[in-house]
């Protein structure tokens, strides 16, 4: 996965939310999607776009393979898994090896979603040690962090409106301090020279009906990539955003977007999305991956059966 400079990233977890014919018909859909795209829209969208997709545990071994047999070239879409655990082998019944998903072809490992940490108690240290592992196989750590507290003035849409650019500016200060202290633990094992993903993923958007605001998601990551364990890295820092993420998001997050005022504009903040339920129905996933590429002219072909993308 090259990143040099950074490659936009957008893809999709299906959590636990399919049954596996459910997931095999979802990529049976996505392909055929893409292979309704012209030879420009595929090469234009490979050379600036990584594309990743979690299926669960259960049906990986059988996406990687749909996977490589389906895709149209120019395009790869890496796959990833949404656990492991931190030794390469062992006695750990139940758990999976790192190792093993290096051997089937998973490239990407999903680490520290908050859903892990609320639901099954795991901690920083238990991530670091994930992190460590992913980067010794050869697999790249997606890491997910974000802060737990809804800023107060997401409460209702009148009290966005009204919430001021200094309180703005506090809610964004106080999200980047709550993810410091995490990320100095979570980056402490890995090798600083290897390519890593972090995913944003404020833990109060995250099942909600609306993401972050773009001002919120923007000021957080141009914070986190001035945090020291993270502005000190020689390998690649993307970041992409999860939290209720889906189609229209990412043109507000871009450069020229509805980023934070009154901060020196960085080329890219964000490099991308990370979706979850509004990536459930095929053509949303991919009208967000034209987005992300940089390709939203070409969104309104994705409704029509008739039209060639
Ligand atoms: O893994 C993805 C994120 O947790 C976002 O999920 P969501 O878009 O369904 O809120």
């Amino acid at each position: 996965m090259s990143a040099s400079p950074r490659r936009r990233i957008v893809g999709v977890s299906t959590k636990m939310y399919f049954s596996a014919s459910q997931t095999a018909s979802y990529i049976n859909t996505f392909l055929s999607l893409l292979r309704r795209s012209s030879p420009s829209t595929l090469s234009a969208l490979s050379s600036t776009t990584d594309i990743f997709l979690i299926p669960d545990h259960i049906t990986l071994v059988s996406s990687i393979s749909q996977l490589s047999s389906s895709t149209p070239s120019p395009i790869t879409i890496i796959p990833g898994s949404q656990d492991a655990h931190h030794a390469d082998s062992g006695a750990y019944t139940g758990e999976v090896s790192p190792r093993v998903l290096a051997e089937v072809g998973c490239r990407l490992l999903e680490i520290n979603h908050a859903e892990r940490r609320r639901l099954f108690g795991e901690t920083d240290a238990l991530a670091s040690l994930k992190v460590e592992a992913a980067a010794r196989n050869g697999i790249t750590p997606l890491i997910c962090v974000g802060e737990i507290t809804r800023p107060a003035y997401y409460s209702s849409p009148s009290a966005l409106a009204a919430a001021s650019p200094a309180e703005k500016r506090q809610a964004v200060a106080a999200a980047a301090g709550e993810m410091s202290s995490q990320l100095e633990v979570l980056l402490s094992r890995v090798d600083p020279a290897a390519d890593i993903i972090l995913a944003y993923e404020p833990v109060w958007a995250i099942g909600a009906a609306e993401p972050a605001g773009a001002d919120h998601v923007v000021g957080v990551a141009r914070r986190v990539r001035r945090l020291p364990c993270v502005a000190s890295r020689s390998g690649s820092t993307r970041i992409v955003y999860g939290g209720s993420a889906g189609p229209g998001l990412y043109a507000k997050l871009a450069p020229g977007g509805s980023g934070e005022e009154g901060e020196e504009e960085e080329a890219q903040a964000v490099d991308g999305l990370f979706l979850g339920r509004f990536a459930h129905d095929p053509k949303q996933f991919y009208k967000t991956i034209l987005e992300v590429a940089g390709m939203g002219d070409k969104v309104d072909r994705v409704d029509s059966e008739d039209r060639e993308i």
